[in-house]
C-alpha cells in the first residue's frame, strides 16, 4: 500500500446527523499529484463494516439468496424487494463470526468451512462501509433452521434456492441489481471455469 497520508490533512469534521448512521461534513487539505494543496469539502456516511456470503450447493449447483424489502430501492423507483446474497453488519464480531451468524439468522443454513474471497468498498466516494465477501459450500443437511431474519428487528426475509445459472440470468434481465450479489455470482461463474 502506498502511504499518501502526508497528502491529506483533515481540517474539520462536523456531524450533520447522528442517527443510525453518522453523516459528517469534512474540510480537508488535499495535495494533488502536482504538489498543489486544495481545501476540499466532502460529506461522508460513517457506515460500519459488513459481510456477505455466497452459499453454494455445488452438487445441485444452486445458490441460497434472500429477498427482502429495501427502502432505498423503493425510493430509487426499482423493485422494492431485492434479491441478495445473505449479508449483515459485523456488529463488533469478526467478519467470519458475523457471516456465520447472519447466514443462520437469515437463511437457517449452518455454515461449516467458510472461505474469505475479497473485500470491497461499495460506494467509496461517500460511504465508509467495507464489505467482506465469503463463500461456503452447503448441502441440504446444512439447512437446520427456517431462517427469515430477526422478528424483533422487523426482518422479513424470504429464502430462495436458485440454480446458479438462473441467478446469473437474473443479473442479465435486471431482477438482481444488488452490487454485492452480482459480484459474488460472477465470482462463482469464474470459479466454475
Ligand atoms: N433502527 C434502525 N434500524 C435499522 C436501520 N437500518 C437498518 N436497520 C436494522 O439493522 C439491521 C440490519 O440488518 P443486517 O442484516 O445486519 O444488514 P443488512 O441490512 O442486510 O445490510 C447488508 O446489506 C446492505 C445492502 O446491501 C448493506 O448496505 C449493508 O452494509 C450490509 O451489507 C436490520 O435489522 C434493520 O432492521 C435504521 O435506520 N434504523
Ligand atoms: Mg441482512
Amino acid at each position: 500500500m502506498t502511504d499518501n497520508s502526508d497528502r491529506v490533512k483533515i481540517v474539520s469534521d462536523k456531524t450533520l446527523s447522528n442517527g443510525w448512521t453518522r453523516l459528517s461534513s469534512y474540510e480537508l487539505d488535499y495535495t494533488d499529484r502536482k504538489g498543489d494543496t486544495h481545501r476540499i469539502h466532502r460529506e461522508i456516511f460513517h457506515r460500519t463494516p459488513a459481510a456477505c456470503i455466497l452459499l453454494h450447493d455445488v452438487e445441485r449447483d444452486t445458490v441460497v439468496l434472500v429477498k427482502q424489502f429495501r427502502l432505498p430501492a423503493h425510493l430509487a423507483g426499482e423493485d422494492d424487494f431485492m434479491i441478495e446474497v445473505p449479508a449483515g453488519l459485523l456488529d463488533g464480531d469478526t467478519p467470519e463470526e458475523a457471516i456465520r451468524r447472519e447466514a443462520m439468522e437469515e437463511t437457517g443454513f449452518r455454515v461449516r468451512d467458510v472461505k474469505f474471497v475479497f473485500k470491497a468498498l461499495m460506494s467509496p466516494g461517500a460511504v465508509t462501509e467495507v464489505v467482506h465477501f465469503f463463500h461456503a459450500e452447503v448441502d441440504l443437511t446444512d439447512r437446520v433452521e427456517e431462517g427469515g431474519g430477526l422478528a424483533e428487528e422487523h426482518e422479513d426475509i424470504e429464502v430462495l434456492e436458485v440454480p446458479l445459472d438462473d441467478a446469473l440470468a437474473m443479473i442479465e434481465d435486471g431482477r438482481i441489481i444488488d452490487a454485492k450479489t452480482i459480484m459474488m455470482l460472477q465470482w462463482a461463474r469464474l470459479q466454475r471455469g
